[in-house]
Parts: C-alpha cells; sequence; structure tokens
C-alpha cells in the first residue's frame, strides 16, 4: 500500500470513549484515563458511557475531571445462555451501546483500565471503513480453554508452534477489544444487536462477538497501541517498552488501584514500573480538568503551539499490520 499522509488538527466530530458500571473501584481507572490523555495533550474529549448502576457521586467526580457522562442502557446476551459467557465478561456486552454515539464521526474505545503514555490522537487518521485494534496473546491461563491454547500456538508468533496441518488454516487473527478505532453509525448499531439476540455468549463475550462480527473490516495496529501486559513475559522480543503508547493493566493482579504485587508475574521491575507511572498520572494535581481549563482553551484556538497539528504517515506491513508514523511540527 502506498503511504497516505494527511494532517489532523482539532475536530469536534472525534473523540474518545470509555465504559464504567457499578460502584466499584472503575472510576478510578476512568480518572487515571481521563488525567493520562490530558498529560498526552490530546486534543479530544473522553466521553464515559456510564451504566445506570453508576452513582451520582461517581459521575460527578468525572465531570469535574472533564469527563462526557453518557448514560447506556445494559445489553444482555439472550436470555438462558449466559452460563457461557465467563460471568464477569457478561456486562461488557453493553459496551456494544457506543455505536449509537453518532455525533462523532470516529472514536477511539479504551477500557476503563488503560493508560496512555503517549499521544495516538494520530489514530483518528486512519482510513475509514475498518476497525483497527492490537492482536491479542493466547498464552494465558484466562486462554486454557482455547484450542489455541492448548496446542501452544499464538499468533503472536505463529511461526514458533505452526498450527498443525490436520486442523485446517489457523484461526483468523483475533484482537483484544480494550482499545479499538472505529466509526459510530446506527446501521451497524442495529446490526450488532440485531446479530447478537441470534449468537451464543462465548467465553470473552464481546470480545468473541467483536472479533466475529468485524472479522472482514478487522486491521492489525502494532502493540505499542495496546499493551497487554501478558505479551512482557510471553513475547518480549515483539515489545519495546519505550516505544509503548498504550498500557493495558488486563493481567491478573495488575490493575494498579488493586495492585498488591503478590500476584504471578506482578513482581517484575517492569510492571512495577508501569503501575507507579500509572499512579504518578492519578496522583498528579496538575493534571486534574479544573488546571487545565487555559491549555484547553489553548489547544482550540491555537492548536499547532501544543504539537497537535501531526502529519501521519499510514503504511501497510508485510503482515498486514498498519502502522502510522506522524511528526509533530517543527517549533519554529
Ligand atoms: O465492574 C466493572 C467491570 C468492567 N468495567 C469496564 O469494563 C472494562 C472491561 O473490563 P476489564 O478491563 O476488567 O476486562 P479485561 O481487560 O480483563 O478484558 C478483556 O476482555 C473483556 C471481555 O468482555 C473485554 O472485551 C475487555 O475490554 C477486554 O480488554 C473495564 O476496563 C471497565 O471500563 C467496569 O466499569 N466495571
Ligand atoms: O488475552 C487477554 C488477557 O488474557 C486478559 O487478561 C483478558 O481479560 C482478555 O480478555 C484477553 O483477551
Ligand atoms: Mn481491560
Amino acid at each position: 500500500m502506498s503511504p497516505n499522509v494527511v494532517v489532523s488538527g482539532n475536530n469536534p466530530n472525534r473523540a474518545y470513549v470509555t465504559f464504567l458500571a457499578g460502584n466499584g473501584d472503575y472510576v478510578k481507572g476512568v480518572v487515571g484515563l481521563a488525567k493520562g490523555l490530558r498529560k498526552a495533550k490530546s486534543l479530544y474529549p473522553l466521553v464515559v458511557a456510564v451504566l445506570p448502576d453508576v452513582p451520582c457521586d461517581h459521575r460527578e467526580i468525572l465531570g469535574s475531571q472533564g469527563c462526557i457522562v453518557r448514560e447506556i442502557e445494559p445489553v444482555y446476551p439472550p436470555e438462558n445462555q449466559t452460563q457461557f459467557a465467563m460471568a464477569y465478561y457478561v456486562i461488557n456486552y453493553s459496551k456494544l451501546r457506543i455505536w449509537e454515539f453518532v455525533e462523532y464521526e470516529k472514536m477511539i474505545y479504551l477500557d476503563g483500565d488503560i493508560q496512555v503514555m503517549d499521544n495516538i490522537d494520530h489514530l483518528f487518521e486512519l482510513e475509514d471503513g475498518y476497525f483497527y485494534a492490537v492482536m491479542d496473546c493466547f498464552c494465558e491461563k484466562t486462554w486454557s480453554n482455547s484450542p489455541q491454547y492448548k496446542i501452544g500456538y499464538c499468533q503472536q508468533c505463529p511461526e514458533k508452534t505452526k498450527w498443525p496441518v490436520g486442523m485446517g488454516s489457523p484461526p483468523p487473527r483475533y484482537f483484544n477489544a480494550g482499545m479499538f478505532v472505529y466509526q459510530p453509525c446506527l446501521f451497524t448499531y442495529c446490526r450488532l444487536l440485531e446479530t447478537l439476540k441470534v449468537t451464543p455468549p462465548t467465553s470473552f463475550a464481546e470480545q468473541d462477538f467483536l472479533n466475529m462480527f468485524f472479522r472482514d473490516i478487522y486491521k492489525p495496529i502494532p502493540p505499542t497501541y495496546n499493551l497487554v501486559l501478558a505479551l512482557l513475559w510471553r513475547h518480549p522480543e515483539n515489545i519495546d517498552l519505550d516505544q509503548v503508547k498504550v498500557v493495558h493493566y488486563c493481567a491478573a493482579g495488575s490493575k494498579p488501584w488493586r495492585y498488591t504485587g503478590k500476584e504471578e508475574n506482578m513482581d517484575r521491575e517492569d510492571i512495577k514500573l508501569l503501575v507507579k507511572k500509572w499512579w504518578d498520572i492519578y496522583e498528579d494535581e496538575s493534571l486534574d480538568y479544573k488546571n487545565n481549563n487555559v491549555i484547553t482553551t489553548a489547544a482550540i484556538d491555537e492548536p499547532e503551539k501544543l504539537g497537535s497539528l501531526v502529519s501521519t504517515t499510514l503504511s501497510e506491513d508485510d503482515d498486514g499490520v498498519v502502522n502510522p508514523q506522524w511528526t509533530a511540527p517543527s517549533a519554529a
């Protein structure tokens, strides 16, 4: 594919979006994410799709952190079939409501247990019409029921243990649904909900469903845009931690606000560093929304001063992974 160069500025039709359910501690994750996006000088707001069970005081905290709070109705998989999904993932089917947010043309979804370490606004420039996300890893015990895990095959290193010849072609690429670039669309939204009605739930709930639904338009992006922590010990050769822009604290025991360091792999130095980085952002009062209104106005009036005008080059490597590269304007 020939590289395609585009320039990004401030655009009201774009936003980040996350999802919040319940009255537990995930609200801390969302506050951390809002502050992280501010630290990275993102130009776009963070919409929080909240279920009705998110209490008022949590909504107020999010509003005071500059988030746009939008209530959504829960989505349940077909009745009597919820036992097939891992119970704690069932709530995530409600994420499908974010296709309804059609006041935005393009959105970047980020789980509440994600932190951005760098600006990723250039991902809004990715070509329309595709679903972009990072390929998952099948090596952790959470995958022990899958054929991939049993065979020892992982799409992160497909040459190491090859997919057995007798089992047909390897399974299609599978993304982690904690981060993706998508376009809200009412037609897609209706099709998603209609298809869900006739789709039995599976272990990874909406993640499996989205993988199935968007299979034909899925384009992988590099793991720097959603570092699933297990990659650090399962496929270290695929990761350069200094280049990582988005960290997903999804490994067991890694949620920074619950971190004890006791679970397997959680005493690693790289994990301790990433947890500390999350806390540094979360506790940094200078990143609170109330201390940043001036910057927000400046970003709208003179985006070039904040390095928000970037030119992005989009190219696809031999494996079909889309690799965005961008340059900020020079200071002159
Ligand atoms: O009690 C909860 C549980 C979840 N969430 C929200 O739902 C997101 C997804 O939950 P986890 O982050 O705990 O899930 P994992 O990252 O471990 O799981 C992965 O698989 C899931 C399968 O349902 C989802 O696809 C999820 O996005 C993907 O990253 C959270 O980040 C948060 O935004 C809440 O708000 N409250
Ligand atoms: O590979 C990942 C990982 O194992 C996470 O812990 C799990 O929550 C995700 O859903 C999965 O895709
Ligand atoms: Mn997550």
